[in-house]
């Protein structure tokens, strides 16, 4: 250390005032040129390498320094060589203490001074030195003002450097949220999370804790180096409780002299944590759903910062949405896959006939494919059904299934309903709306009663199925599409065609595989199958005890010609599961409502007002006739004088289910 004598002092607030003729002037121009540099440099310290040697010609010394007290005092720039060789600590110490220059001659050699200036309030801890032979207390002035010129380039180059690194910060962080946001699964995201905030934060390892509050623990996940890979931890113990209780960062740059750190989790993972930052994670509602946490700030690196937890808050932010946005995305799979359960149980194709268990094998072959199928069959002879199993039981089973009825719909309304429309293509057109096909989208498209759709229809539906993209009707955009179509019709297609009232081109399109359902007249062994399976759904609708059939209904029920198919058996069964008296479906349960007496006979005991005995008149009315004509709709629609489409809006306005299951798409 050097020695040193009495030294001599000048603080800034004294500082004389001096012209530009004044030795100090060239000096002022110097460091203006010093701030000019630092202001226009993005980063780095050129401008201070090469201001120190210009300094030390303008002081005519051979030393310059900068040296800052952390608490020892470390050189940061340096030009020249320090001949006298020691260093003046006492002069450092008291130039920061006084905040005020000084100059002193090194007791050991009197030929040599130094002069130490502090660079001011802008760097508290750092001054400039410097050394020299021809040092005198008139150049004091000028290490002041060239220390404090220092201060403040260093400054605003730090500030620069500050703001930078946020800017880049923030820029990685908003790439590792998109990362986030596309992530479809909790665990992976977990684990990305963690990788990211460790790469972000330059640490060696992360940690996200979610809080289960009604167990009061945090679950850590993804939880290194523990069995499993998660961890329950109660969830008032260690830096993650508190940050937990408080909602407040924590910083620890030694873990294992806090006493507020838990060593458990280390003693779990076998990994040892010196420092780590821990940050409430919030989910967009600002509410608190757990803590995140880094550990071990890589080697080299200063301990984690104000600017760490900024960054690790903010990460958290979108990590704590992303992970809102999986459980919600998980959690609508797992309820859309149990409703695609629930659907295919309720979608069977019942029966033990050799026509119906070769259907249900081609069924099963057909459903992997998209090939078109084109179902045929009596009205009520499981059309529909088919159609559905064929969908859940394929891979598009979790995407739409949408039906729509063809007859029910005339041909201007056909084409905005499976096409859509653009808002204002015509009168009613109010808002702009999806056609069938797009909601049918990965999915399945039924067209019922396709036999009945218009020459008009036809043709668009064709150029849709040849070219795969939809167009609404008012627009101008095609809409590519990905449905599977499969028709139905109880209508003699071939025969149709035939007669030219159906496209041949639709016809071949459309029947690439035709299923031919049987009547049920032609497959008794299966009406008693059919008959328990429709009467296990109704009881427990009505909620009532299963009903058995006697053995003399049963007979009763097989005899039966069922000109309403499965149709007319369903709602039999639905009628007996609601009226029967016993525990038991006897014969006359079934003869009062098969009687073709009883069947168009209306209960008028009743105090009834006119416009319900009407209701149930109509009722009846209809139902007698769809049975007439053997349950083909479009006759009975005929019969009674009624469009087609009238007839299901009728049925509907009279709770009749028929109207459902026979016009779902009605208008
Ligand atoms: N094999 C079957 N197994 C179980 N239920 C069936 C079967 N066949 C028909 N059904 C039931 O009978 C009713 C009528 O069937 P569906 O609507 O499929 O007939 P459809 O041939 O499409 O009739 P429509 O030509 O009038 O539209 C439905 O409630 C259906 O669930």
């Amino acid at each position: 250390m050097s020695k040193i004598g009495t030294a001599e002092w000048l603080d800034w607030k004294r500082l004389p005032l001096f012209s530009k003729y004044d030795a100090e002037a060239s000096l002022v121009q110097m460091c203006d040129r010093l701030l000019e540099e630092a202001t226009r440099q993005g980063s780095g310290d050129d401008y201070v390498r090469q201001f120190l040697p210009q300094l030390a010609t303008e002081l005519s010394c051979q030393w310059c320094t900068l040296i800052e007290r952390t608490p020892e005092w470390e050189t940061l720039f340096e030009f020249g060589r320090n001949a006298a060789g020691g260093f003046p600590s006492t002069l450092c110490d008291e130039a920061l203490d006084r905040d005020a220059a000084g100059l002193c001659v090194d007791e050991n050699r009197a030929d040599w001074s130094f002069m130490a200036a502090p660079l001011g309030d802008v760097r508290p801890s750092t001054i400039l030195l410097v050394g020299g032979r021809d040092l005198t207390a008139a150049s004091l002035s000028e290490a002041i003002i060239a220390a404090r010129a220092l201060g403040y380039a260093l400054s605003i180059v730090e500030q620069r450097e500050k703001h930078l690194r946020r800017i880049k910060r923030l820029q990685t962080t908003l790439h590792i949220a998109s990362s986030f946001s596309s992530a479809r699964e909790t665990q992976p995201l977990l684990e990305l999370i963690a990788k990211e905030a460790t790469r972000l934060l330059e640490s060696e390892r992360s940690s996200i804790f979610i809080w289960d509050r009604e167990h009061k623990q945090v679950v850590a996940c993804p939880a290194l180096g523990v069995e499993g890979n998660t961890l329950r931890l109660p969830d008032d113990v260690g830096i993650v409780g508190d940050v937990i209780r408080s909602g407040k960062t924590i910083c620890v740059d030694d873990a294992y002299n806090d006493e507020r750190f838990d060593p458990s989790v280390d003693k779990s993972s076998g990994f040892r944590t010196h420092n780590l930052l821990c940050v409430p994670l919030r989910n967009n509602a600002g509410e608190l759903i757990g803590a995140f946490e880094v550990m071990n700030k890589e080697k080299g690196k200063a301990d984690y910062d104000d600017a760490d937890a900024q960054s690790l808050e903010e990460l958290g932010v979108q990590a704590a949405t992303a992970l809102e946005n999986t459980r919600e995305i998980e959690q609508l799979s797992r309820s859309r896959d149990q409703l695609t359960e629930q659907a295919k149980q309720k979608v069977q194709v019942i029966g033990k006939s050799s026509a119906i268990t070769a259907l249900r094998s081609t069924i099963e072959r057909l459903a992997s494919t998209d090939l078109p199928v084109l179902i045929l069959g009596e009205s009520g002879t499981g059309k529909e059904v088919v159609s559905q199993s064929l969908h859940y039981q394929g891979p598009r089973a979790n995407t739409p299934f949408i039906a729509v009825n063809c007859a029910a719909l005339t041909e201007t309304l056909l084409e905005s309903e499976l096409f859509g429309h653009e808002k204002g293509a015509f009168t009613d057109a109010h808002e702009t709306r999806a056609g069938k096909f797009e909601l049918a989208e990965g999915g399945t498209l039924f067209l019922d009663e396709i036999g009945d759709m218009s020459p008009g229809g036809q043709a668009k539906l064709l150029r849709v199925l040849e070219q795969k993209v939809v167009t609404r009707v008012g627009g101008s955009e095609t809409i590519p599409i990905n449905v599977r179509v499969v028709a139905a019709t109880n209508a003699k297609l071939a025969d149709a065609v035939r007669d030219k009232k159906f496209r041949e081109d639709l016809y071949y399109r459309l029947s690439v595989v035709t299923l031919d359902l049987p009547p049920l007249r032609d497959r008794p062994e299966d009406v008693i199958l059919l008959a328990e399976f429709f009467l296990t759904q109704f009881c427990s609708q009505a909620n009532r005890r299963l009903l058995k059939v006697s053995a003399e209904a049963k007979k009763r029920l097989q005899a039966h010609l069922w000109p309403g198919n499965v149709r007319e058996l369903r709602n039999l069964m639905e009628r007996v599961a609601f009226l029967c008296a016993g525990d038991r479906v006897e014969v006359e349960d079934l003869a009062f409502i098969l009687s073709p007496s009883r069947d168009s006979v209306v209960d008028m005991s009743a105090d009834l007002s006119l416009k319900e005995a009407s209701r149930r008149f109509q009722q009846e009315y209809i139902r007698r006739t769809i049975k007439r004509v053997g349950g083909n709709m479009s006759e009975t629609a005929k019969c009674l004088g009624l469009h087609r489409s009238n007839l299901y809006r009728k049925m509907g306005q009279l709770d009749m289910h028929e109207a459902n299951e026979g016009a779902d798409d009605e208008e």
